[in-house]
């Protein structure tokens, strides 16, 4: 058998405060950090240990697969990064309120946001600090393949060659796999390994630092796939990360 666990950041701190946040590098809160160690635990009393980790550019990524393998005593393990991890990037939107934007332009041209398949925000300007054309990580990407804003297809597009390149490919060496990533990037591998069409994708909405396991014979045929941990627990993170963008959701403390 072969398995590839999927696992979204911890709480970051935009995540706390409702922002927009795609490729703006924001650390993990403390109950993020906690969630990563829980998740860690998780796969522990699993028994499972891995042979290779990929993870994005991103620290909240990072910071939970970095916890995760204190966790399982694998803090030695290989580990290859990727900016074709990151999460889709949010264009103008990154750093605004996502209930505030609800209220602004409604619902449901925040949800077209959020989770239609192939509209995209609004594009970042090109003398904007947050264009990633100014950060030195992305040195070695070319200037065309950088995003100033994206929509699922667009970041579907971009993962897809790592995914297929390097990280299925790493299936045919290896038997156990953990991917740490963004809530886009995730959903766009499960929408991948699932053959879930465009249109379901948009009620798909996953929880912060819960393994996402998934089971392969020997042929890389998909066999099944569950979380792990409370499915209770598991359901409510979920409503919650899908509330995150109405008008009626969380606005930051003033
Ligand atoms: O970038 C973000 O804001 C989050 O990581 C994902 O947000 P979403 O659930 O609004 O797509």
């Amino acid at each position: 058998m072969k398995t590839i666990v999927l696992l979204r950041h911890g709480e970051s701190t935009w995540n706390r405060e409702n922002r927009f946040t795609g490729w703006t590098d924001v650390d993990l809160t403390e109950k993020g950090v906690q969630e990563a160690y829980y998740a860690g635990d998780l796969l522990k009393d699993k028994g499972m240990a891995f042979d290779q980790a990929y993870t994005s550019y991103l620290k909240r990524a990072v910071k939970t697969l970095n916890c995760v393998l204190d966790r399982l005593d694998q803090d030695w393990l290989p580990v290859a990064k990727s900016w074709r991890l990151n999460e889709k990037h949010y264009g103008m939107l990154q750093g605004l309120n996502k209930s505030e934007t609800a209220k602004k332009y409604g619902d449901e041209q925040v949800l077209v946001w959020r989770r239609s398949y192939d509209v995209a925000p609004p594009p970042v300007a090109e003398d904007d600090m947050n264009n990633p054309r100014w950060d030195p990580r992305y040195r070695e990407v070319p200037d065309d393949e950088l995003p100033r804003t994206e929509s699922l297809k667009s970041t579907i597009e971009r993962l897809m060659p790592y995914w297929e390149g390097t990280i299925l490919a790493s299936l045919k060496t290896w038997d156990n796999i953990l991917v740490v990533a963004h809530g886009n990037t995730l959903r766009g591998i499960i929408k991948y390994l699932k053959h879930i069409p465009d249109e379901k994708l948009l009620s798909l909405n996953l929880p912060t630092a819960i393994p996402y396991v998934f089971e392969f014979d020997d042929s890389l045929n998909l066999q099944k796939d569950y979380f792990l941990g409370d499915p209770d627990e598991v359901r409510r993170r979920m409503e919650a990360v899908a509330s995150q963008g109405q008008a009626s959701g969380n606005t930051p403390a003033t």
